[in-house]
């Protein structure tokens, strides 16, 4: 059923998760194009859900919308104050999630770009941090006390554990959002996030797809947020598809990233206009001018096969 397999491989305006360039491949079959770009510290196992997220996009497509345009957040990367003021501003959204707690950095240098965040919102604005599990549960608690100056919206992964965020939960009155506890692990739908969360984050390539994703929704009965795996605007395709499908979306998704790639799959990207995302289908016109070389091409289609195999 799939009928084209494309490399496309883009540099990051600024480096992400350790991550300096993304690069990932796109699949075509009869409902469309779909995207298989799991990191490359993911081993064949984990990849297999991205997989099936791919699959879905190309030869199934996704569940009807019931919105046509979905609000998305800004996202500031570990960039010093005045960076992050700049990108808040430029960007058009009134949602900023900031990542914090990177490795290198100080809790002061997490204040002030949270502060300088804030700044640039406004305070109708709404702040939220991502620690990206680096935090124990009296470090959480500390630092978020602090963060929370500024007013956070919720705070998204702080400590690594079902248990610690259960415990960080019951000690400080900022919203916790759940992300890595869903998305890696052996089975989503049976996490027990009950004490540990209030929010939770869905990623399509992750969960395995659209519909996949949907059903995780459906079984933790919690709000949820979608956000993106950093993809090109096809991955991101994918996540405006859920996002549109969920009965309640009440925060805004973080799924502005493609503003994080210094090129994209597509001459029309998905990059949002007003806060805001049209859902729409994604036609990857650009495939020539982001195409990878033989290494990264061979590189993505070993890993192809030993997915698929
Ligand atoms: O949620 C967002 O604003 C952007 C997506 C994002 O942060 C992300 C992107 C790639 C890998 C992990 C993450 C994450 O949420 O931790
Ligand atoms: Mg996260």
């Amino acid at each position: 059923m799939i009928d084209a397999v494309e490399v496309w491989s883009v540099p990051m305006r600024t480096r992400f998760r350790g991550i300096d360039v993304r690069d990932g491949v796109l699949v075509r079959g009869p409902a469309g194009w779909g995207e298989f770009s799991p990191f490359w510290d993911y081993d064949v196992a984990e990849s297999r859900r991205w997989w099936a997220g791919a699959v879905e996009a190309a030869c199934h497509g996704w569940p009807a919308p019931v919105r046509d345009t979905v609000p998305v957040n800004v996202t500031v990367p570990a960039v010093d104050a005045t960076r992050a003021h700049a990108i808040v501003a430029a960007s058009g959204c009134r949602t900023a999630k900031v990542k914090v707690a990177e490795p290198g950095q100080t809790p002061a240098d997490d204040l002030a770009r949270v502060e300088a965040v804030r700044d640039a919102l406004g305070p109708d604005g709404a702040v939220r941090v991502d620690a990206n599990a680096a935090w124990d549960v009296d470090t959480a608690v500390a630092r978020l006390r602090e963060l929370d100056r500024v007013g956070l919206e919720y705070a998204e992964q702080p400590c690594a554990s079902l248990a610690e965020l259960a415990a960080l939960r019951r000690r400080v009155d900022v919203r916790i959002a759940a992300d890595e506890v869903v998305r890696r692990a052996a089975d989503p739908l049976r996490v027990d996030l009950r004490e540990a969360c209030d929010v939770v984050v869905l990623k399509v390539q992750p969960l395995g797809g659209v519909r996949a994703a949907l059903e995780v929704a459906q079984a933790h009965g919690l709000p949820c947020v979608v956000s993106s795996a950093l993809e090109s605007s096809v991955g991101i395709a994918a996540g405006v598809a859920l996002a549109a499908a969920l009965p309640e979306l009440p925060f805004a998704c973080g799924l502005a990233t493609v503003a994080l790639l210094d090129g994209d799959v597509t001459g029309d990207p998905l990059l949002p206009v007003d806060g805001a995302l049209p859902v729409r289908a994604v036609t990857p016109d650009r495939l020539a001018a982001v195409a990878a070389g033989p290494d990264v091409e061979a590189r993505w289609r070993a890993r192809l096969a030993a997915v698929r195999g």
